[in-house]
């Protein structure tokens, strides 16, 4: 198929499709490149090696998950219990889509919602926005599709938690902990952050496209200094999304590289949530410095300013301008 030509109208169109969640194929190069391109780097070999000899790799493709990232979520998830039936789940990085493929299984009956940078086909029963999670405009077409209709049944009469007429104890507790979050509209069961590292797909035609394009475009700088601050810049964007969407009681995981900043981060999750574990899941390489936060159950009352600086609001810096 050749490559569509971005006119006015179709540009329209696409913007609706964002909003309609459709996959954005429109971006996909042709799939007959020069021939040039098809002599791939040594470091693009080893990529290819190591994939197709890594057992989670092939246990990834004979499940279906569209990439071996799905593990070091079931992991995480097989010891801390992050889901439930009817979660609203949001997965930032979601592409190709193994966690958000994990996310719908276990929130079964809930919402799962992904951003990535990139055009992925959205996984069944995953609603996805393609945009720049650090873009103001982006994370505000986010926060309004999160949020629409999200509470519809709470507020006089609501009975969300199913908790039918009981009053007083915990029940009335979580019932008012339930409406401060409407109020605030957090309306967000987990986050997931799995924003930066490079990932390795199963299957589609951006495997098949010699120029690797994802993995060009998202592949860790092998430069430890700079794949750290990176992943700190999202980190903390993804915190402040925590922070103003997720519900009292709701958890977040993140990814990220380590290194010097990443003890800040850990305070402040501390600060926001009643546990938090680093953790590194057997499936993450044992070569790579990535790892994860997994902080649980947050607290409704803690203050933006004790977690969060100022100019940390990347989200709504552009509405300023
Ligand atoms: C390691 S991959 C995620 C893999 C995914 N968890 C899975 O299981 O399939 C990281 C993703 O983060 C995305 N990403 C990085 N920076 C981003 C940003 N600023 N906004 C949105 N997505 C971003 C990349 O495009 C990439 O697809």
């Amino acid at each position: 198929m050749p490559p569509a030509r971005l006119t006015p109208r179709l540009l329209r169109a696409l913007a609706a499709s964002h909003l309609l969640n459709r996959p954005l194929t429109f971006c996909a190069p042709p799939l007959t490149l020069p021939r040039l391109a098809l002599r791939s780097s040594s470091s693009s070999t080893r990529w290819r090696t190591r994939q197709s000899s890594d057992t989670y790799t092939r246990a990834a493709r004979t499940q279906g998950l569209k990439s071996r990232a799905a593990f070091k979520l079931l992991q995480l998830d097989a010891k801390h219990a992050l889901f439930a039936p009817g979660q609203t789940v949001v997965d930032l990085g979601f592409a190709p889509g193994s966690w958000s493929q994990v996310a719908a299984e276990k929130a079964r009956g809930g919402r799962v919602v992904g951003i990535d940078v990139i055009p992925a086909q959205p996984p069944a029963g995953v609603s996805t926005l393609q945009g720049n999670f650090l873009s103001g405009e982006v994370q505000e077409m986010m926060r309004g599709f999160l949020r629409e209709g999200a509470w519809a049944g709470v507020g006089e009469g609501g009975d969300k938690d199913g908790e039918g007429g009981k009053v007083g104890g915990k029940t009335k507790g979580r019932k008012d902990e339930r409406r401060r979050d409407a109020e605030m509209g957090r309306v967000v069961d987990v986050v997931l952050s799995d924003m930066s590292a490079p990932w390795e797909p199963q299957s589609g035609r951006w495997l098949r496209s010699v120029a690797e394009p994802y993995r060009r475009m998202m592949n860790t700088s092998g430069i430890g200094v700079r794949d750290h601050a990176g992943s700190m810049d999202l980190a903390t964007a993804a915190l402040a999304f925590a922070f103003d969407m997720l519900r009292a009681g709701g958890h977040f995981v993140v990814k990220f590289y380590q290194g010097a900043e990443d003890k800040v981060l850990e305070r402040r999750l501390r600060v926001l949530f009643e546990k938090v574990y680093r953790e590194k899941p057997e499936s993450s390489r044992s070569e790579s410095k990535e790892a994860f936060f997994v902080a649980l159950r947050r607290s409704p009352d803690v203050p933006r300013k004790d977690v969060l600086d100022e100019e940390e609001d990347v989200w709504k810096e552009d509405e300023d301008e």
